[in-house]
């Protein structure tokens, strides 16, 4: 902890009073995989469908938290290492204020997700790789992404001149290049549904 810094952690309210006004158990929900896998797409219906149901949620996507925390990191290893402990630690943030946190960033190393695991704590941590193979992504190109990345025209993209490690031990994995847009989402749905919802004490 840096010098002369006192933090005041038993002044503040219990992360569990505010589960208990919002009546949801919190967790961050963190997405992985490659540009194009589909995490924004699925993190958005997330998001909807849980607020639907009664849940207070927070999005926190790659590409938002680039364009304001994260807007001095590129993609070289040391800045996408920044670029997650950041989002991890605002992730904490609203966890600690009970808060359904879905993440949605490449997250392309098993240091990086760790380093994200680490900082959020495991028993907060929930897993999903959002899986589709390079060239399936490659296919989609949403963004035009992968044609400037394959003419050399973007350096150090994902899965070409960048690592991407399958994650080897997710939660949850969704197979978007097998299933489509409103099974994955049920699949997330169905798994993430009981693990956030408030069970009143005694
Ligand atoms: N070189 C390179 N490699 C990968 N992605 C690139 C790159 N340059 C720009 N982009 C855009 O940045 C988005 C990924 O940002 P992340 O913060 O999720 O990446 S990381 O977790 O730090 O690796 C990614 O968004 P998604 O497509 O939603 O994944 C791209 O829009
Ligand atoms: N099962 C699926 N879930 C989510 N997106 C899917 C699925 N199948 C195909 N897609 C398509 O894949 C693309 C994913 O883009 P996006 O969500 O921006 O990915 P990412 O955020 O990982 O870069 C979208 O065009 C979406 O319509």
């Amino acid at each position: 902890m840096a010098e002369n810094i006192h933090p005041i952690f038993d002044q503040t309210l219990s992360r569990t009073s505010k589960e208990e006004l919002l009546r949801q158990r919190a967790l961050v929900i963190w997405m992985v995989g490659l540009s194009g896998s589909g995490k924004s797409t699925l993190a958005k219906g997330l998001e909807f469908a849980l607020h639907q149901r009664g849940h207070l949620t927070q999005l926190l996507d790659g590409d938002n938290l680039r364009s304001g925390i994260n807007n001095n990191l590129g993609f070289s290893e040391t800045d996408r290492m920044e670029n997650i402990r950041r989002s991890a630690e605002a992730a904490k943030l609203f966890l600690s204020a009970g808060v359904v946190t879905i993440c949605s960033l490449i997250s392309p190393t098993s240091e990086i997700r760790n380093l994200a695991k680490s900082i959020i704590g495991e028993s907060n941590y929930y897993e999903v790789y959002i899986n589709a193979p390079f060239e399936v992504c490659a296919q989609r190109d949403v963004k035009g992404l992968y044609k400037k990345a394959l003419n050399g025209e973007i350096k150090n993209f994902t899965g070409l001149d960048a690592p991407f490690e399958e994650p080897q031990n997710p939660h949850l994995e969704i197979r978007t290049y097998q299933d489509n847009y409103e099974v994955s989402l049920q699949k997330l749905l169905d798994a993430i549904l009981p693990r956030i919802t408030f069970a009143a004490l005694g």
